[in-house]
């Protein structure tokens, strides 16, 4: 019997709108089951989520396979849904890696993180899932060409802010305009810039204030998830910059060290204007892997391949 794991992802950190992305430690996994007439899936993710072919991850795999016999999956996430942690993205991947076990397809990591930025539309929350760590991709969508690319992974602790409310990625998007002011972009680019030259100088004082300077999409969605400027704000009485909205949101994450991320959770946890909760997590420097549980070994795991 084979497991999938498949990590969270945070994408965006400020300015790198559309293109970065950072794997964390909350998880998505699926236990390939027997054989069955019709696909049966067991999960923990609430009463909305479909229990047979009509499942994403089902849907997803018999997107890329449509030959695929059912079976009985079994799938476990801790990744909460559409709270902007990649719920979706680490569902499509894991749908994409189902469909390459089953039907022995041999897709490379290229062809699978392919097969699901085509699907997904954005690779900055499908390249962290396959790869791991801090990402850096780009898609073009007429050309079907994908550029990507891994920075060195930083050893942060991340505390984010988990709102007790749904917002989906096409609500959040909706949110956006279709022009801003050139001033605007050259900021925003800037700050994309900078972040990366300071990530790559391991220079994380510069890089967590640039995650703060985006101006392309957090001020449009700001108005969905006002806790992001009310959780800067207290984040900057004690010093910490390197807040920004995960994803499109509604989830907030701040980076640094493990100190300053429990001394600002308390401070959130006190506040009882929140309506959500925290969680510490760190930066997950593997992408998916699967294991044969009847060996209990790892008979394939992901490395930094990039
Ligand atoms: N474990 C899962 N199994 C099946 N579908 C899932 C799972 N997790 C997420 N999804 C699908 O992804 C949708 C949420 O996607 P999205 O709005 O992009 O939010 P997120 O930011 O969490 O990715 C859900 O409504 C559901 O259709
Ligand atoms: N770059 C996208 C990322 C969406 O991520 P999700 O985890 O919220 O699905 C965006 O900002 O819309």
């Amino acid at each position: 019997m084979y497991k999938i794991k498949v990590p969270a992802c945070s994408s965006n950190l400020g300015p790198g709108f559309d293109t970065l992305g950072i794997a964390l430690n909350l998880y998505l996994t699926v236990e390939i089951g027997e054989e069955t007439d019709e696909w049966i899936v067991e999960h923990n993710n609430g009463r909305y989520i479909p229990t047979d072919h009509h499942n994403y991850i089902v849907k997803t795999a018999l997107s890329v396979a449509p030959d695929l016999t059912p079976h009985h999956i079994i799938i476990h996430s801790d990744i909460p849904v559409a709270r902007g942690l990649g719920s979706s993205s680490s569902a499509l991947v894991a749908g994409i890696v189902l469909a390459n076990l089953i039907n022995k397809m041999e897709l490379s990591n290229e062809e699978i993180l392919k097969k699901a930025v085509a699907i997904e539309g954005h690779p900055d929350n499908v390249a962290p899932i396959v790869y791991g760590g801090l990402i850096s991709a780009m898609y073009f969508h007429k050309r079907e060409e994908l550029i990507c690319e891994k920075l060195p992974t930083p050893i942060w602790n991340a505390l984010a802010f988990i709102p007790n409310r749904k917002l989906s990625t096409k609500v959040s998007r909706n949110a956006l305009p279709e022009q801003i002011p050139f001033w605007n972009g050259i900021r925003t680019n800037s700050a994309s810039i900078m972040l990366i030259t300071a990530l790559y100088n391991r220079d994380y004082r510069t890089a967590f204030r640039m995650m703060e300077m985006d101006l392309l999409h957090e001020p449009f969605r700001k108005e969905l998830v006002p806790e992001l400027d009310q959780i800067r704000k207290i984040a900057h009485t004690i010093g910490i910059h390197g807040t920004y909205l995960s994803g499109s949101g509604p989830t907030i994450v701040t980076y640094g060290t493990r100190e300053k991320m429990t001394k600002l959770q308390s401070l959130i946890n006190q506040d009882e204007s929140f309506n959500g909760s925290t969680r510490i997590l760190q930066v997950e420097p593997n992408g998916y892997s699967v294991t044969d549980t009847e060996e209990d070994d790892d008979f394939y795991f992901i490395k930094d391949l990039l």
